[in-house]
């Protein structure tokens, strides 16, 4: 059987669940692990088996899965695809920036190969990814989080996150601020969008509620094929409670899909 090697960006709350996840599986091996450099040494620490580096080594790698965050897309997911190794994204909000999605494009094209924008913690992006191409007349994403979860964000302004006693909306605009204002929280409202209508035409609003332990993710789409309302109700990582567990299953199923016969 052949081996996907695998550079694993990032080793936070998803990339020590996805190493655990994968630590066992036959056909994908994380052969490398891409930190800041300050933090390789504690890296290589946690995965003894690894190369620990700050850079995607240029040889002898597969396949690259980011789950680092938005800055990690321009610095290692680029260069990665310009030489030609397919990558899977996670930090899709990063796409927010102007340019990056036909950056990301003509690195793939160049390397004459692909880049993968996986559903993280999101469902139903392959119906309205189908959706619209019948044409899509609203789509609205509202993500509803513990007051925690909004922690070191713009939602700390003006308000204290630790009194909130009820529902509070502290976003409401296009996904394309969404993603940039808040990049650890609202990757999901980029996703959508990029499925859907667009980063500047898909309504998002964020909350911060105290009487939910779980992550809300709520999609709903009208359009020539009808309308559909997605409610998920994610549990959030314990390492992360801005991340919910299902990102780490997407990863895994985007990455075990790449050595599957027969992909679902
Ligand atoms: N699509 C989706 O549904 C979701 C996407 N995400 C995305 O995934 C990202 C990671 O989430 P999570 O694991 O919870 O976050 P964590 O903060 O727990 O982990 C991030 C890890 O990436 C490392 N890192 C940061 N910047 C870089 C870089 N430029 N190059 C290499 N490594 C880097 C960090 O190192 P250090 O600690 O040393 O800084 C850390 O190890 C989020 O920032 C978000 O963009 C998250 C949730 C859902
Ligand atoms: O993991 C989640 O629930 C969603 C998230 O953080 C994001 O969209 O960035």
């Amino acid at each position: 059987m052949t081996v996907l090697r695998v550079a694993l960006i990032g080793c936070g709350a998803i990339g020590t669940s996805v190493l655990e996840l994968l630590k066992s599986d036959t056909a994908l091996a994380v052969v490398a692990i891409v930190v800041p450099e300050e933090g390789v040494a504690a890296a290589q620490k946690a995965a003894p088996g690894a190369q620990v580096a700050s850079r995607v080594p240029a040889s002898g790698i597969d396949l690259v899965v980011e789950t680092a965050g938005h800055a990690a897309i321009e610095e290692h997911v680029l260069p990665a695809l310009a030489r030609g190794t397919p990558c899977i994204v996670a930090s899709v909000g990063a796409l927010s920036a102007a340019g990056l999605a036909e950056k990301l494009e003509a690195a793939a094209v160049a390397g004459r190969t692909q880049v993968q924008l996986i559903a993280g913690a999101i469902g139903a992006i392959d119906a309205l990814a189908a959706a619209r191409i019948g044409g899509l007349d609203s789509v609205r994403y509202t993500g509803r989080k513990p007051p925690q979860a909004w922690k070191g964000t713009p939602a700390e302004q003006g308000r204290d996150l630790d009194a909130l006693t009820q529902e509070t909306v502290i976003f409401e605009g296009s996904a394309r601020e969404a993603a940039k204002l808040y990049p650890k929280n609202a990757n999901v409202a980029a996703t959508v969008s990029l499925a859907g209508l667009g980063l500047d035409k898909t309504l998002v609003r964020l909350i911060a509620d105290p009487a939910v332990a779980e992550n809300v993710h709520t999609v709903e789409a009208e359009g020539a094929f009808g309308s559909f309302a997605l409610t998920m109700r994610n549990k959030p990582l314990a390492a992360n409670p801005k991340t919910s567990a299902l990102t780490v299953y997407s990863a895994v199923r985007a990455l075990r899909n790449r050595a599957a016969a027969l992909a679902i």
